[in-house]
């Protein structure tokens, strides 16, 4: 018997494009988003502050709202065109989630959008229609030494890497990079729809849960800035990860904790992966250079902390906890654990194996 029901396509996904963060004093925020970080503001008022990038003329990248408590309000993907919304609405009352048809204005600068409770548990948006501001590429005379240039990618805490690959595959993401061990346990995912490294990120975890939201600068002295920066200013604290060249996506990478305790990183850009036939590059997850390029440990926080999720009743979602191994244990606890070189001392001259991040 033939199946009728016609699939209804997934709506075309064009980059990661703004997040929503709840956070608990907004004057504290904007003091380390805009004194520090040097986003520029579009809109603000009592109740929230809308941050764009230097490259953006979308109205905001980032919405932060104030509320009782830390966490991330919603995530937007911009879709092709205003049909993609519709195209939207239509693939996920397929999928029978939780769909919501919200007008023009319903956010701050954002047309008429389709939000989601999406498979993984995350608030989604899907909008096309925005207002158009100033585009402040080439101001030079506004940009900081650590002049942020745009928002990149969506870092997402996920109990089943697996399960959520499918999910982003189903919507036309690919992957460009991934972590797993011998028995195949996939501990990370990077999944993208513009021709960078990923506008998504999948890390295994207790979720759903939101690991980061990333920015990119095109330089690296840019990072190193904003780290003088919170020096200058006696918040070095704010500095939970790097600076260090990552082995997945070979971006030079900074990790700071926002007010309150949101990650946010600042990436320089990747690599190109826009052509049909960009290869998966998998890592070994003993390989202590995967995250780290220079094998620097990894902070036990950046494994186990994220931010919690609202659903779009603005209440917290459960959290579901990881069944399968986790990398902190893993690689026992921090990194520094790897291989060691056939024939290493260290490996007592024998076959490749990985010494302990204890053993000099
Ligand atoms: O730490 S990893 O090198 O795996 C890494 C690579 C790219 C990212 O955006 C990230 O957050 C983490
Ligand atoms: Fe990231």
């Amino acid at each position: 018997m033939s199946n009728n029901s016609i699939q209804a396509p997934p709506p075309d996904v064009v980059r990661s494009a703004y997040a929503e963060l709840i956070v608990t004093d907004l004057a504290a925020s904007r003091r380390f988003y805009v004194d520090v970080l040097g986003l520029v503001v579009t809109y603000e008022d009592d109740d929230a502050i809308y941050l764009r990038a230097f490259e953006e003329y979308l109205h905001h990248c980032l919405v932060l709202r104030r509320g009782p408590v830390a966490a991330l309000g919603r995530l937007a993907y911009r879709v092709r065109s205003a049909d993609e919304v519709d195209a939207a609405e239509m693939f996920y009352r397929e999928l029978g989630v939780r769909t919501e048809r919200v007008p023009a204005g319903a956010e701050r600068g954002i047309g008429e959008a389709v939000r989601i409770e999406d498979p993984l548990g995350f608030p989604i948006e899907f909008f096309y229609a925005a207002d158009h501001v100033e585009r402040f590429t080439q101001r030079y005379d506004l940009h900081g030494a650590g002049a942020i240039a745009r928002l990149d990618h969506f870092n997402l805490v996920v109990p089943s890497v697996p399960e959520a690959r499918k999910y982003y595959e189903s919507l036309g993401f690919k992957v460009s990079e991934d972590i797993q061990d011998s028995d195949s346990t996939v501990y990370a995912a990077w999944m993208y729809r513009k021709s960078t490294v990923h506008d998504v990120a999948l890390t295994g975890g207790d979720g759903p849960r939101l690991h980061h939201i990333a920015f990119a600068t095109q330089e690296a002295h840019q990072l190193m800035h904003i780290c003088d920066h919170l020096g200058a200013v006696r918040q070095s604290d704010r500095i939970e990860r790097g600076p260090g060249r990552h082995g997945v996506s070979n971006a030079f990478y900074l990790y700071l904790r926002d007010p309150d305790g949101h990650r946010i990183e600042i990436y320089t850009h990747d690599y190109y992966t826009g052509d049909p036939d960009n290869p998966t590059i998998t890592w070994d997850v003993h390989d202590n250079q995967r995250r780290d390029w220079w094998g620097n440990a990894v902070v036990p926080s950046w494994y186990s902390e994220a931010s919690p999720v609202l659903d779009l009743d603005r209440r917290p979602r459960p959290i579901t906890e990881r069944a399968e191994a986790r990398e902190a244990d893993v690689t026992i606890g921090a990194d520094g654990f790897s291989y060691t070189r056939a024939g290493d001392a260290l490996a007592g001259g024998g076959p490749v194996g990985f010494k302990l991040g204890e053993q000099v």
